[in-house]
């Protein structure tokens, strides 16, 4: 499925000018300008985007541990970690489950998601020109489906799987990256890195994927120009021609005889485990057993993949027959390569890995009683087999939070153990979500929290707090769903706030609201931003706030109801301090 991703940002700014945006940056295939130094004020600046660039997102990196909250890095991270259940926002593992699903939840024989993912990261990296830096993997993808050498429709399949996961703030083809990761581990293959941080073209690049035709010097000539050897290029063929077949449908020079009834499209898979990620390409290939048409088609002109393995007198080739270790682990690291071959302007975070506390979909809103509620969920994750053993229903999770004076709550418990949690999976270990539903005294308000928690009663609790900090939250500026509505295409949108009155004057406040819109050329999207000003409109709920509204039309291209793909930030300038409230949740109410 493909649900409401966004965690919520609240962050408190700072009007330092000296942090002020270098310059405008809009998402082109020229915006690759390197602007990490600028980075680390990400929630400390007001900047005017009309089109965000992506290179703008804070990814941690080594020398900064991951501070929550980060909307780009906290969307990704959901995809990656939670796998199933309450929590999926992406929905990539279900997609691939079992290895052999092909797409549309199944109902197309002959043609495998798995497959189709890895094949068209290879066919979006393999335009990757390492003499210049320029391609690699960028989304380029989404513009070159009609061209002779992306046959077949498993790149529109896959871009339109991908392109809803995309946002404003997170690229189609980090989430593509993702999702092979996810899709090879989920097939019996390597534990692949995850790094972050692709930015997307916005037009095609320059045609150059192989193709079965070309002669091997042809071949060795483009996998040096994407920068892998002639080994490691028998290697990556083998790594990708392990999952899924080559399709008469589409292939016919090199496929005979395979449509039937039950086998619409006529594939023919490359080796007997096309669902398992193992090494069986190389051992049949060896023992002349194989079935790959690359190898043994009719057509001989067409078997390039005989002519590539055979390359280096089969060398590579046995390596990976005598140890499906060996195959895995050579796999793991040319296909890591592959993923991360993007533009050389394009700087990766670092490799992501699960948070073990994390808030999710955490908001803080006037109720429909007045009541200043702090919703949402803790997600906890781990790898023990403690982790494993542990009963959600046993396992205390309690926020303690700081008011805005500096006071600590005494151990506040908002968290309802024995009842109040959502069954989730992670393929990478185990992972719970725990009910938060406090109420907070809008005069004491709100700045941070710590989760103490434990995997049984007995255990002492252990204290996540961010990094040191405890969790951020902001209360000055707050997103109320009450109020707020969705308007369709041509019609108005409304997004109501209410403002804390009693730190200074208000001397600006707005809403940038992102939507997706048709990317012409392509069949991914490309994401606008437009700011409304937040009017002052009133009272609100409680005398320490005033309502402010905006109210404002975005026609260009198409607006949806989808809650995946809009999103709302909010900024407010109080008392000389910026405020921020990001990525607030999608709106189902229409107007
Ligand atoms: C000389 C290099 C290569 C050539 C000529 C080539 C050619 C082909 C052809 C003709 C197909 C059949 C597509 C279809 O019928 O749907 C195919 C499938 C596939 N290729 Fe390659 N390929 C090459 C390299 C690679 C690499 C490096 C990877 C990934 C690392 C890769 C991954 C795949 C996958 C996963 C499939 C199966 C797709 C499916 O079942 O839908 N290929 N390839």
């Amino acid at each position: 499925m493909v649900g409401n991703t966004s965690s919520f940002a609240l962050s408190e700014l700072s009007s330092d000018p000296s942090t002020a945006r270098p310059r405008q940056c809009y998402k082109t295939r020229q915006c690759t300008e390197n602007l990490r130094h600028w980075l680390p004020s990400f929630f400390s600046v007001m900047w005017p985007p009309k089109a965000f660039c992506l290179a703008s997102v804070l990814w941690p990196a080594a020398a900064q541990a991951y501070i929550w909250p980060n909307p780009a890095y906290d969307t990704l991270e959901d995809y990656y970690t939670v796998s199933s259940g309450f929590g999926d926002s992406g929905g990539i593992v279900d997609e691939v489950t079992p290895c052999s699903l092909s797409p549309a939840s199944g109902s197309t024989p002959g043609r495998q998601n798995a497959a189709e993912w890895l094949r068209t990261a290879y066919h979006d990296m393999a335009t990757y020109d390492s003499t210049t830096g320029l391609g690699g993997l960028d989304g380029s993808i989404t513009f070159e489906t009609d061209r002779p050498e992306n046959i077949g429709t498993a790149f529109n399949t896959t871009a339109l799987f991908f392109a809803p996961l995309s946002t404003n703030r997170v690229s189609f083809s980090d989430t593509l990256a993702l999702g092979v990761i996810l899709a090879i581990k989920n097939c019996a293959g390597p534990n692949i890195p995850f790094r972050p941080g692709r930015i997307d073209a916005t037009e095609a690049g320059p045609p150059g994927v192989p193709q079965p035709q070309e002669s091997l010097e042809t071949h060795i000539a483009e996998f040096a120009r994407q920068g892998f050897n002639a080994t490691e290029m028998i290697a990556l063929v083998a790594c990708g021609h392990t999952l899924g077949g080559i399709h008469q449908i589409d292939f016919p020079q090199s496929v005979q005889g395979a449509i039937t009834n039950d086998n619409p499209e006529g594939v023919v898979h490359f080796d007997d485990t096309f669902d398992v990620y193992d090494n069986h390409i190389a051992t049949q290939y060896l023992n002349n057993s194989s079935v790959d048409q690359l190898i043994v088609g009719f057509n001989s002109a067409t078997n390039s993949d005989a002519a590539i393995f055979a390359s280096d007198g089969n060398q590579t080739m046995r390596e990976f027959a005598e140890s499906n270790d060996a195959f895995l682990s050579r796999c793991g690291d040319l296909l890591e390569r592959m993923l991360n071959t993007v533009p050389s302007s394009v700087q990766l975070g670092d490799v992501m890995e699960p948070l073990p506390v994390k808030p999710y979909q955490l908001s803080l809103f006037f109720n429909a009683t007045g009541g200043l509620e702090l919703s949402g969920y803790i997600r906890i994750f781990g790898t023990s087999a403690e982790a494993a053993a542990a009963n959600p229903a046993n396992m205390p999770v309690q926020l303690v939070w700081t008011d805005r004076h500096g006071t600590t709550s005494p151990g506040y418990s908002t968290t309802g153990v024995g009842s109040d949690f959502l069954e989730a999976t992670s393929i990478f270990g185990s992972v719970q979500f725990f009910s938060v539903d406090a109420f907070i005294d809008p005069s004491a308000g709100i700045s941070s929290f710590v989760v103490d928690w434990a995997y049984d009663m007995q255990s002492a609790l252990t204290t996540a707090d961010n990094g040191g900090g405890g969790f951020p939250l902001q209360d000055v500026v707050l997103f109320q769903h009450a109020g707020s509505c969705h308007g369709a295409v041509n019609q108005n949108s409304t997004i109501n706030t209410v403002i804390r009155n009693d730190m200074g004057a208000v001397s600006s406040a707005y809403v940038d609201y992102s939507y997706s819109t048709n990317q012409e050329g392509s069949i991914a999207f490309k994401y606008v931003t437009i700011r409304a000003e937040l009017v002052h409109t009133g009272n609100s709920p409680s005398p320490l706030y005033d309502t402010y509204t905006a109210t404002f039309v975005a026609n260009d291209g198409f607006l949806t109801l989808d809650a995946s793909i809009v999103s709302y930030d909010l900024t407010a300038v109080v008392g000389g301090t910026t405020y921020q409230s990001l990525d607030n949740p999608q709106l189902f109410t229409p107007c």
